[in-house]
């Protein structure tokens, strides 16, 4: 299977810029050198605690943010070039909030044709038949295309918004926190409405969540997230039986109560590095239980560890390969 979407040293850095009054902003780099590659059928889990660049990632993936270096190619062209609109219509975007990503003055019938009109130019019958598909697709009655957002439950409201992203009958979803907002009971739902609609439809999704049982359920294979870079790649089954990046092994031995809690490696073990003044070497050295003197000066590079190519860490000294 070829790579459907590539994703190469994508690069976001905020601030940095000069204030009217002529001094210059602090400069953070929230998403730093991430290169991923994902194939069609996919479900690429992206994990990582808060403020490691998750949202920024994705918000890049489908056009709500420029890179300040990289490119995003889908099937070999280049997403991030200017113009692109149509082929940006491929990847769509699910919010974590259902409710809030919904425009409160638009009925949801609004809601649904407006990806139709105006990313696939679709006349008014065929946007009926479309709106019958999608109504059926996520088990939302018809009736209800005449209400407003704030009429649902937010199990509903999701509802809505996955059937938005697929209105404009895209490829990819980019899928953030979409249940993290949500009952455990709904989140079950929604999870269990995404499997059968990214089978029934050929879709390929990148699912990011701060839930590693979330993630464990979904994703084929997964990418970890630490302080804006990816430390940590592998499918799914390999990486939640054998971890190699010491992060990696925290997080699966920190089992945060699902939806209840934000990820937070170990407990107490300390937070991320501050984004203004970044560290020299490896940024989780400071909590890492393995640190060793290289690590304050060596920021490793993503490369295979004796696992084959497919498993690959961002560590000089990892758990060993049994
Ligand atoms: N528009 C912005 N301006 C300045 N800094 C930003 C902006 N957006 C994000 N950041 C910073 O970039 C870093 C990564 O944020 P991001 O929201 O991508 O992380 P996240 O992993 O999605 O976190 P969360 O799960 O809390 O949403 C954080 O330090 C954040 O404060």
């Amino acid at each position: 299977m070829s790579d459907m979407l590539e994703i190469r040293d994508l690069t976001r850095r905020f601030g940095g810029g000069r204030t009217i009054f002529g001094t210059t902003k602090p400069q953070l780099t929230a998403v730093r050198g991430v290169s991923l590659d994902l194939k069609r059928g996919e479900t690429l889990g992206i994990v990582g605690e808060s403020g490691c660049g998750k949202s920024t990632l994705a918000r890049m993936l489908v056009g709500l943010d420029r890179p300040s270096e990289g490119a995003i190619r889908l099937d070999g062209k280049d997403l991030t070039e200017g113009g692109a609109k149509a082929l940006a219509a491929r990847v769509q975007y699910v919010f974590q909030d259902p409710v809030s990503s919904l425009n409160p003055r638009h009925t949801i019938r609004q809601i649904l044709e407006a990806p139709m009109k105006h990313l696939l130019r679709l006349n008014g019958s065929e946007r009926k038949k479309r709106l019958a598909d999608l109504c059926e697709a996520v088990n939302l009655n018809p009736d209800f295309l005449v209400r407003y957002p704030h009429e649902f439950s937010g199990g509903q409201a999701q509802r809505i918004g996955i059937a938005r992203a697929l209105a404009a009958e895209p490829d990819v979803v980019v899928l953030d926190e979409p249940v993290s907002a949500l009952d455990v009971s709904v989140q079950a739902q929604v999870l269990n409405l995404l499997d059968r609609l990214k089978r029934e439809r050929d879709l390929t999704y990148v699912f990011i969540s701060h839930d590693l049982a979330v993630i464990e359920s979904v994703a084929t294979r997964v990418a970890v997230m630490y302080f804006g870079r990816v430390v940590e790649t592998a499918p799914s089954r390999k990486l939640f039986a054998a971890p190699l990046h010491p992060y990696t092994d925290l997080l699966l031995n920190s089992a945060p109560v699902p939806g209840k809690q934000r990820l937070r490696a170990g407990g107490d073990t300390g937070e991320l590095p501050d984004p203004y003044n970044p560290p020299s070497g490896c940024a989780f050295a400071e909590r890492c239980p393995r640190v060793e003197e290289d690590c304050r000066r060596i920021d490793p590079p993503l490369e295979a560890k004796a696992r084959g190519d497919d498993h690959r860490a961002a560590c000089l000294h990892p758990l060993p390969a049994d």
